[in-house]
């Protein structure tokens, strides 16, 4: 009997070392490739009202059609689907008789329930998944999930004595698709790219030589925590989220350059960053739902709460703080923002203005570039107190921040922090009595 293979890409839109894809293509005859459009869920309707911005939808337009194009050099392409993963398998099973189903490990918690519901909703299919998307595999660990460390510094020492895995060699083909397959135009779904940053394998592949040929790596460490500019930071992020390029593949050219210009603090500072990321994944996959309680993995009690117009304040980037302001414009325009604004406007969410962190999270959700759900989810938890920072989480001064970041206003000038600064007047009855100065 033919074996014909349903592929589902997700966040590992790439040909070149993607073992979950290389593998799966090895067990079938016949190969379907599907990219499925998440549908919001009643969770993320809970937390907000709009839908993915158009700077989020352009940049994965352009990672699905450089996947595409790089699947076609390869006989394959790319279909895409707007349905419930289960709807699009039922499909597939009955039109084009597929035996088998394939994806990468997800380590979102819906996202995994979702793929064992497929299973027990299909069980004549043939299953597999493998990691495609982190540094080390499961069995490298040398602890099971369950004795992950509760915070970083010990988790890292534990990552830096394992070897991180090469890259796999090049793709060089897969099964042909099992007849001609109809498509739907990218076009007609998605926005066009807003300019700012490029997504996809090929242009993940191009920005990598490029940042690795440069003098950047060298001075990453102080650069690093910079809010503006094109390579205080590696800007690998949006590639790494949607699976552009894998951090096997960063790492590999990291030793390269270190083996050519020497290593320094700052190129290992790039591993270690890495080394968080990875630190979130396990995390996720670790405590699964308890990723998005209000109260943690720490059952922490909070004392914030939500207050619709503090919220839109801080959404459109009209609280009293120019430089919050700014970083939101950033956000809202661009669909990405530095390491240091995301912790300087996460902080204000929940210290100045005392709203509930996961409102935030959800936010960030449907603006960033790079949105992953275990780095997303586990940083807001992170700052909001209720997750692995052993300090119990951040206060970041705006007025310190503004000085240390952003000393001169150009920051905030290019990003009119300062056109719409509007006092937090709403209070309401924990807030009484109300104090002259409130
Ligand atoms: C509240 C909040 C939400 C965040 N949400 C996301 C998210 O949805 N997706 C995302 O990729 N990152 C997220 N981050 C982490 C970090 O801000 C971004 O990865 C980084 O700013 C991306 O820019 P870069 O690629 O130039 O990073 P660099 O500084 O050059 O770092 C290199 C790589 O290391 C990883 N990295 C660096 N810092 C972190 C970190 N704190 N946590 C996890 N990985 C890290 C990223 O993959 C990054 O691309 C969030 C941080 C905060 C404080």
């Amino acid at each position: 009997m033919k074996k014909i293979g349903l592929y589902i890409f997700d966040h590992d839109c790439r040909v070149l070392d993607n073992p979950a894809l290389t593998q799966f293509s090895q067990q079938v005859d016949a190969l379907i490739c599907v990219y499925v459009l998440p549908a919001p869920s009643t969770f993320d309707r809970q937390f907000s009202q709009t839908h993915a911005s158009d700077a989020q939808q352009g940049y994965i337009h352009q990672t699905l059609s450089e996947l595409d194009e790089n699947l076609r050099l390869l006989g394959q392409k790319l279909l895409l689907v707007q349905a419930p993963i289960q709807t699009v398998i039922a499909h597939y099973l009955k039109v084009e008789h597929i035996t088998h189903v394939g994806r990468s490990i997800h380590s979102g918690y819906y996202e995994q329930q979702q793929w064992q519901h497929v299973q027990r909703l299909y069980p004549q299919l043939h299953y597999f998944a493998a990691n495609s998307s982190h540094l080390f595999d499961l069995e490298q660990l040398p602890f099971t999930l369950d004795e992950l460390p509760t915070s970083f510094t010990p988790c890292r020492k534990h990552f830096e004595q394992l070897d991180v895995p090469a890259p796999l060699a090049t793709l060089t083909h897969l099964p042909a698709p099992p007849k001609h397959l109809a498509n739907v135009d990218f076009k007609e779904i998605f926005p066009p790219f807003n300019g700012y940053y490029s997504g996809g394998e090929i242009s993940a592949r191009d920005h990598l030589n490029l940042y690795f040929a440069s003098e950047a790596p060298k001075s990453y460490k102080e650069t690093r925590n910079e809010l503006m500019g094109d390579d205080f930071s590696t800007k690998f992020s949006g590639f790494l989220a949607h699976g552009a390029i894998s951090p096997r593949q960063i790492m590999a050219s990291l030793r390269e350059y270190e083996a050519l210009n020497g290593a320094n603090e700052s190129t290992y500072w790039v591993y270690f960053e890495l080394l968080w990321r990875e630190y979130f994944y396990w995390y996720a996959r670790q405590h699964q739902s308890r990723l998005f309680c209000f109260s943690g993995v720490r059952n922490k009690s909070l004392t914030t709460s939500f207050y619709p117009s503090r919220f839109k304040q801080w959404c459109e980037g009209a609280t009293p703080y120019p430089l919050v302001n700014a970083l939101m414009h950033e956000l809202n325009e661009t669909g990405w923002m530095s390491n240091r604004g995301r912790q300087i406007v996460a902080s204000c969410l929940v210290n100045e203005l005392q709203l509930d962190w996961r409102y935030g999270a959800a936010y960030f959700q449907q603006r960033l570039i790079d949105y992953d759900v275990a780095s997303n989810w586990g940083n807001w938890q992170y700052i909001a107190g209720v997750g692995p920072d052993p300090r119990g989480g951040r206060h970041f001064h705006i007025s310190k921040q503004t000085a240390l970041y952003d000393p001169h206003n150009i920051f905030i000038s290019h990003w009119h922090g300062d056109a719409n600064c509007q006092a937090i007047t709403q209070t309401d009855m924990v807030d009484w009595p109300i104090s002259e100065q409130s």
